[in-house]
């Protein structure tokens, strides 16, 4: 593993899912990888999970860590080539990334997508110039397209659960008050589509699909309840739409998860990355219900971390 972005840079899956079982069997086992190793953390959008299950994961492999919250807590940061600096920004990304290579062996990076320039943000061209500046391996925290990080332990969360050999798993659109990225909902196609067990439904209102790139043929249901007929695990996450690009296309309340929609499923699990709009994007009953893994879910986040810092120290 060079970088961490995407599924693909996962390699093989099923040895880095049992890597990931495996540190959190026993999570410190392996701080002679970590020792006199520093972690970087470095966001450009605001994070409670990410960060602190990033800061946890290092110290569990005995490194240390440092944060960088860009702007706030360093200069305001210039991100376009060939800028004529005489406005806000006070330095330029290109020194920035450089610098920091040199106080960390590995570099998290999160930034967030614009909405509103898909060729930009499909392009990945914010994450990829913080990479080509980078003199160590990058892990995104959250690109403009993908979360890998949050459907790594996703994946976990569901093989720890689940109960039968096959499952299947529905994602489903649900409703908020703002225009969010698309990010977690490709990045959950970009690993769930690929896993031999899974049987993966995607359901939304029309004008919500998503880049064919992630969802890789997957299902499509428009009806939300034929979707969830049957289901094991239920993940539920806003997102704007792809094709519009960044807009907001619809509020349906219906598409709000309650245990009415849940009643149609298999005694599914519930998943949702958060932060979660409760009561607009899903019901207080479906989050407090016993079936949600939600908190089991961000506590992977730092076993999901810890096995690429791992794989990237070793
Ligand atoms: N990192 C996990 C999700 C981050 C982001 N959610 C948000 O921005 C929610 C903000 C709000 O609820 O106003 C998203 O959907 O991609
Ligand atoms: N799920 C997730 O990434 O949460 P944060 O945005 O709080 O890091």
């Amino acid at each position: 593993m060079k970088n961490f972005t995407s599924f693909a840079d996962a390699g093989d899956y099923k040895a880095l899912l049992q890597q990931a079982l495996e540190i959190k069997a026993n999570p410190f086992g392996y701080q002679e990888v970590g020792r006199n190793k520093t972690v970087g953390l470095i966001f450009f959008n605001p994070s409670l999970r990410t960060r602190l299950s990033s800061v946890k994961a290092a110290y569990n492999l005995g490194a240390q860590v440092w944060v960088l919250n860009a702007g706030t807590d360093s200069w305001t940061l210039e991100t376009v080539d060939g800028a004529v600096m005489d406005g806000s920004t006070q330095e330029h990304i290109k020194e920035a990334i450089a610098v920091m290579s040199q106080y960390c062996d590995v570099l998290g990076v999160r930034t967030f997508p614009t909405l509103t320039d898909r060729e930009a943000d499909y392009g990945e061209v914010f994450f990829n110039k913080i990479i080509s500046y980078a003199t160590v391996p990058v892990i995104s925290l959250e690109s403009a397209t993908l979360h890998p990080l949050q459907s790594f332990a996703d994946l976990l969360t569901v093989a720890e659960t689940k109960r039968t050999e096959r499952v299947k798993v529905v994602l489903t659109w649900a409703p908020h008050v703002r225009a969010l990225p698309q990010c977690v909902p490709n990045s959950f196609c970009d690993w769930f589509t690929d896993i031999d067990w899974v049987d993966l439904v995607i359901t939304h209102p029309e004008g919500y699909e998503l880049d064919p790139i992630f969802t890789r043929g997957a299902r499509i249901e428009y009806d939300q309840h034929k979707a969830l007929a049957g289901a094991d695990f239920v993940q539920a996450k806003n997102w704007s739409s792809y094709h519009d690009y960044g807009q907001v296309l619809s509020t349906d309340p219906n598409w709000m998860l309650t245990p009415a929609h849940m009643a149609g499923t298999n005694d599914a699990r519930f998943l949702h990355c958060l932060p979660v709009r409760r009561n607009v994007e899903v019901s207080d009953a479906v989050l407090d219900s016993p079936n949600s893994l939600i908190i089991q879910q961000a506590g992977n986040r730092t076993f999901a971390m810890q096995t690429v810092l791992h794989e990237l120290l070793k």
